[in-house]
């Protein structure tokens, strides 16, 4: 594909997400159509797309329009491509600027237009990063791509070990300081998952903040640990490769876990998948909740998320923080530790919810709390465990 029917390809997904389409649908459903497409083009066509939706507000300002058409124009004006050398129209290029499109665009003015939110999320953003200055910062790191980050799992391999053999494979990851085991791709992200250190377990794609996070949580020697919203296992696996203790994950569908065992068979852990009706009470010495969120702080990797998010969601959320909250805090022995975890920067999923359950619940009292913010080498994430008085 030429660079110009990229681009179109890009405008007709947008107008499909636009249309209320998930992006994923949208994407996937392109390039079944477009089977002409290599795997390149399928990259660019999804790196356009993705860069869009972190700036759909602002893009479509300078573009113009709101449509898939007027958010690429902003999009290329802002990354500074000759407009007219992509839209020629010629073979499956985007048609020529009109007079009216080429006079279109403005600077964006509103805070939504520039901070690339929706409007009703800015107060609560604002209040929660404790002012404009700090929410602005976070706004504009969430336009950008996300750092392609891995953790290097110590049973395995040192950081050092794991960057020389990930270079072997064409991958270059330099330490980042955001957390001990963790390495930051500066080139060829896309080698990683075929690379030898990632299919023989010396390391695993995460986050820097969720690394971070899971360094912190206190594990006794031979704890008896549950992952209670394990998902794919990310978190109950970096946990594992710090320490010896007796692992279980469970997660409210149990489909989510499915990667979960061969990850473990990788990472060189024995993890137990236990269901809803396997968990008996006051079982475990610390029980985490990486509990479903907004995922506000991951917002430049799922773009799409932050659109979709409606204040009816993000009250729906919170209740099943609450839920989750209460029935794991059942699960923990007396003595044990109950550990609260969200990518969101949100107060409503973070402080409030805490302040919430310890008021129900004043036997609990929160002993550790920590924001790690979004950066340009981590996520946001929140933390704190929590202890029976
Ligand atoms: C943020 S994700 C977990 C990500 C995972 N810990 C990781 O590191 O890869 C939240 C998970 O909570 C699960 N979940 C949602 N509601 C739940 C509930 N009531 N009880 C337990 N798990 C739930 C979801 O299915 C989802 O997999």
């Amino acid at each position: 594909m030429t660079p110009g029917a990229r681009v179109q390809a890009a405008i007709e997904i947008l107008d499909d997400i636009q249309g209320g389409t998930p992006a994923e649908r949208a994407i996937t459903g392109w390039a079944r159509r477009s089977r002409f497409a290599g795997s390149k083009d399928r990259a660019a066509v999804r790196d356009h797309v993705f860069q869009a939706l972190r700036c759909l507000r602002s893009y479509a300002c300078l573009g113009g329009a709101a449509t898939g058409r007027g958010v690429m124009i902003g999009a290329l004006g802002a990354a500074k491509v000759d407009l007219a050398g992509m839209f020629t129209g010629l073979g499956y290029a985007p048609s020529p600027l009109t007079a009216t499109e080429q006079d279109a665009g403005f600077d964006p003015r509103d805070a939504g237009d520039r901070m690339d939110l929706p409007d009703w999320i800015i107060p609560d953003f604002i209040s929660a990063l404790g002012g404009e200055a700090e929410a602005n910062r976070v706004a504009h790191l969430l336009q950008q791509r996300a750092p392609v980050m891995l953790r290097v799992n110590a049973r395995k391999a040192s950081v050092a070990q794991a960057a020389e053999l990930l270079a072997e494979n064409g991958v270059t990851a330099v330490p980042s300081s955001t957390a001990m085991h963790a390495l930051t791709v500066t080139d060829d992200a896309r080698r990683v998952a075929s690379s030898a250190a990632y299919l023989d377990g010396l390391v695993e794609l995460q986050d820097g903040s969720s690394q971070a996070a899971m360094e912190v949580l206190e594990i006794t020697p031979d704890a008896r640990v549950l992952d209670y919203c394990a998902g794919g296992g990310g978190k109950v696996l970096a946990l594992a490769a710090r320490a010896d203790a007796q692992w279980y994950a469970h997660d409210a569908l149990p489909q989510r876990l499915k990667d979960l065992p061969e990850r473990a068979r990788r990472a060189g852990v024995n993890v137990a998948i236990v269901g809803s009706d396997d968990l008996p009470d006051h079982d475990f010495d610390l029980v985490l909740c990486d509990v479903p969120c907004s995922g506000s702080g991951t917002w430049r990797r799922n773009p799409d998320a932050k659109w979709r998010l409606t204040s009816a969601d993000l009250e729906k959320l919170t209740a099943v923080q609450d839920q989750i909250l209460e029935r794991a805090s059942a699960l923990v022995r007396p003595g044990g530790c109950l550990a609260y975890a969200t990518c969101s920067v949100l107060r409503q999923e973070n402080e409030e919810r805490l302040e919430g359950f310890t008021a129900h619940n004043p036997m609990w009292r929160v002993t550790f709390q920590k924001r790690w913010p979004v950066s340009e080498a981590g996520d946001g994430f929140f933390l704190a465990q929590l202890k029976m008085a």
